[in-house]
C-alpha cells in the first residue's frame, strides 16, 4: 500500500538548511494499522505530507497505494483519506451537510453522498450532533467529524495526523475505539502520527519510531519492548547513601542491568524484574540496607525510546542531567 525508498525533505529558513525527513525506506501493507511515534519536529507531519502529495519530497521516491506521489498526486489523493493537525474548522454548515458536501466535492452523486454520511454518522457516533452546525461540537465530537470527512470517499487508505492531539483522555480512548472498530469494520490501511506513548501501544499493531528524521525502530509494540527495554525495578530507600550503596549491590546480582540513581531512588533495568527483585530485597535487608518502597514495572514505548536514544520521550528535553547513570 505504502513504499517509500531514500524519501527525503529538506527546507530552508533563513538560509539553514533543515534535514527534516532524511532517506526514509518504509513499507505498508494493505490492512496494517501503523503509528508513527516520535517527539515533536522528529519529521513525521513532513513524512505524511509527503505521503498525500502536499509537500514534494526534496528526493527518493514514494508510491501510495498503486501510484507515484510526484507523477501522478491526483491519482494518489483519490485513494487515500487524509486528517491533518486540527482540520474541523469553524465551519457554519452543520455536520451533516459539511459531509455530504465533502462527498461531492470527491464527485459523488447527492444520493451516494448521503448514504454515506449516515452510514458514518451511525459508525462514529455522530447521530446527536449531525444536524449541528459544526462549529459547536466539542472537541472530541468535531474530531469524529474529521474521521468521516476524510471516509466519506471510503479510500483505500487513511492518514490520520495527530488525531488525539488537543483532546482529553476519555475523548481519547473513545477516539482509539473509534479507529478501531473502522478498521476492523472496514478493513482500511491506516498510518497515523502520534507522540502519545499509550496510543501508539494500544492501537497499532506496528509502531514506526522516528527520531530527527530517521526510522529508528520498527516493530509490534509487545517485540519492540523486549528487544529494546528491561523491566524496571524502583527503590526508594530513605537516605541517598543507602541508595547508593544499594546500587553496587543491585548491580552485582542483576547481570547486564543498568541502574540509574537520583537521591535517594534507585531504578534498575534488567530483564526478569518480578523474578529477580525478592533477591535483590533479601540482599539489600542482610546489608541492613532498609527498603522503604519497591515497585516492579514492565517496560513501556518509553523505555524502548529511551533505550534507542538516551532521552525519553515523555518528558522530552528534560534529560537526566542530575543523575548518575552506571552500568553492571
Ligand atoms: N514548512 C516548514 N518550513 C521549515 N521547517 C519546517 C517546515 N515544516 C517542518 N519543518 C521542520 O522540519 C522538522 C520536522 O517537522 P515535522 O512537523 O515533520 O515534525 P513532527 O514529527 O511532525 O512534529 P510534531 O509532533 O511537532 O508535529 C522540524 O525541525 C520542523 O521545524
Amino acid at each position: 500500500m505504502i513504499r517509500t525508498r531514500g524519501l527525503t525533505r529538506h527546507f530552508t529558513v533563513k538560509r539553514q538548511t533543515v534535514e527534516a525527513v532524511k532517506g526514509l525506506d518504509l513499507s505498508v501493507a494493505e490492512g496494517e494499522l501503523v503509528a508513527l511515534l516520535g517527539p515533536n519536529g522528529a519529521g513525521k507531519s513532513t513524512t505524511l505530507r509527503m505521503l498525500t502529495t502536499l509537500l514534494r519530497p526534496t528526493s527518493g521516491t514514494a508510491e501510495v497505494a498503486g501510484h507515484d506521489v510526484i507523477r501522478d498526486p491526483r491519482g494518489v489523493r483519490n485513494r487515500i483519506g487524509y486528517i491533518g493537525q486540527g482540520n474541523g474548522a469553524g465551519h457554519s454548515q452543520r455536520a451533516r451537510d459539511e459531509l455530504i458536501s465533502q462527498g461531492r466535492a470527491y464527485g459523488m452523486s447527492v444520493r451516494a453522498a448521503r448514504s454515506r454520511a449516515a452510514e458514518l454518522v451511525a459508525s462514529l457516533d455522530l447521530e446527536a450532533v449531525a444536524d449541528r452546525v459544526v462549529s459547536t461540537l466539542s472537541g472530541g465530537q468535531r474530531r469524529r467529524l474529521d474521521i468521516a470527512m476524510g471516509l466519506i470517499h471510503a479510500p483505500e487508505l487513511l492518514f490520520l495526523d495527530e488525531p488525539s492531539t488537543g483532546l482529553d483522555p476519555q475523548n481519547r480512548a473513545n477516539l482509539a475505539e473509534h479507529i478501531r472498530r473502522l478498521r476492523a469494520e472496514r478493513g482500511t490501511t491506516m498510518v497515523l502520527t502520534t507522540h502519545y506513548l499509550e496510543e501508539a501501544d494500544q492501537l497499532a499493531e506496528r509502531v514506526v519510531v522516528i527520531d530527527h528524521g530517521r526510522i529508528i525502530a520498527d516493530d509490534t509494540p509487545a517485540r519492540l519492548k523486549s528487544a529494546h527495554a528491561g523491566d524496571r525495578i524502583v527503590l526508594e530507600f530513605d537516605h541517598d547513601d543507602e541508595a547508593r550503596r544499594a546500587q553496587a549491590r543491585g548491580l552485582g546480582i542483576a547481570e547486564g542491568a543498568v541502574a540509574v540513581r537520583e537521591g535517594n531512588r534507585l531504578e534498575l533495568r534488567l530483564d526478569g524484574g518480578a523474578r529477580l527483585a525478592p533477591k535483590l530485597l533479601r540482599s539489600f535487608d542482610e546489608a541492613h540496607l532498609p527498603v522503604a518502597s519497591v515497585e516492579v514495572a514492565r517496560p513501556t514505548l518509553d523505555d524502548v525510546f529511551l533505550n534507542l536514544t538516551g532521552r525519553s520521550l515523555r518528558e522530552e528535553g528534560t534529560g537526566t542531567a542530575d543523575a548518575e547513570e552506571s552500568a553492571a
